[in-house]
């Protein structure tokens, strides 16, 4: 297993945002995070990569504890942080050259990682400007470009598609399918019909804890709609 979650907890003053949560993912598989507002997604995400510490509970990332390795973790995790923002003064190559510096990659592998997180934010037209002048769906897509840019085994993208516009959207799904042969991909989405055509695997939050882990097609209602099994797990939203 690339990623194993065994009984993360995190509370914030008192109230449990994430309770109890176990899962795994490999190689193969697209994983889809569902649930409503404040449902524990994110801070599960930010656990699982290493921003946010656990109060209890483990993160393995191929069999280490994520903890005894950070280097390891942010060379083997591409991550899309929900609202992605910061260094609004670097240009889209120099956050793009900071972010492939911090994993390690110098010279040949630094400009080969360039090209790659060029090609999958598709950034070229923007890449001498700065990250501050850009409108919002261009900045997640910058972002996009540091998540995939050393073509990490896991992928963990927090709500990825939600600033795009529909072809950017498209285009995204299909990046994420195709390089979804070789990776662990984890991703959050609201977008039902997204997790419906791009997920193998759906996890349902509901208050912090796991209330579905099944495979998409066996939450599927006759019409091809996980709409029923998402009221019946999310319990709102
Ligand atoms: N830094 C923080 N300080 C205090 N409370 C927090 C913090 N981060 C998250 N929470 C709380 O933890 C709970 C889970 O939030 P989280 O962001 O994980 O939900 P989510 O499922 O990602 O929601 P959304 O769909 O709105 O992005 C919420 O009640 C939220 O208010």
């Amino acid at each position: 297993m690339l990623v194993e979650v065994d009984n993360l907890a995190k509370r914030f003053g008192g109230k449990a945002a994430v309770d109890d949560v176990s899962f795994a993912a490999s190689a193969g598989e697209i994983v889809g995070l569902l649930g409503a507002n404040g449902a524990g997604k994110s801070t599960t995400m930010r656990m699982l990569v290493g921003y946010l510490r656990p109060d209890s509970g483990t993160v393995r990332i191929a069999g280490l504890r994520i903890e005894d390795g950070p280097a390891l973790a942010q060379a083997v995790i591409g991550y899309l942080p929900e609202s992605a923002t910061g260094f609004p003064e670097l240009t889209v190559r120099e956050f793009l050259t900071f972010a492939a510096e911090a994993r390690g990659l110098r010279g040949s592998a630094r400009r080969v990682a360039l090209e790659r997180g060029v090609h999958a934010g598709d950034l070229a037209a923007v890449y001498g400007e700065t990250l501050g002048s850009l409108s919002q769906g261009w900045r997640q897509r910058a972002w996009i470009g540091q998540a995939f840019l050393h073509d990490p085994p896991i992928l963990v993208l927090d709500e990825p598609t939600t600033a795009l516009d529909p072809g950017q959207k498209q285009r995204l799904r299909t990046l994420i399918r195709d390089a979804s042969s070789t990776k662990a991909v984890l991703i959050s989405t609201h977008i039902l019909e997204e997790a419906e055509t791009l997920c193998d695997r759906a996890i349902v939050f509901r208050e912090g804890r796991i209330s579905a882990d099944k495979p998409v097609t066996e939450l599927l209602d006759d019409r091809g709609r996980l709409t029923h099994a998402y009221q019946a797990y999310a319990g709102s939203g």
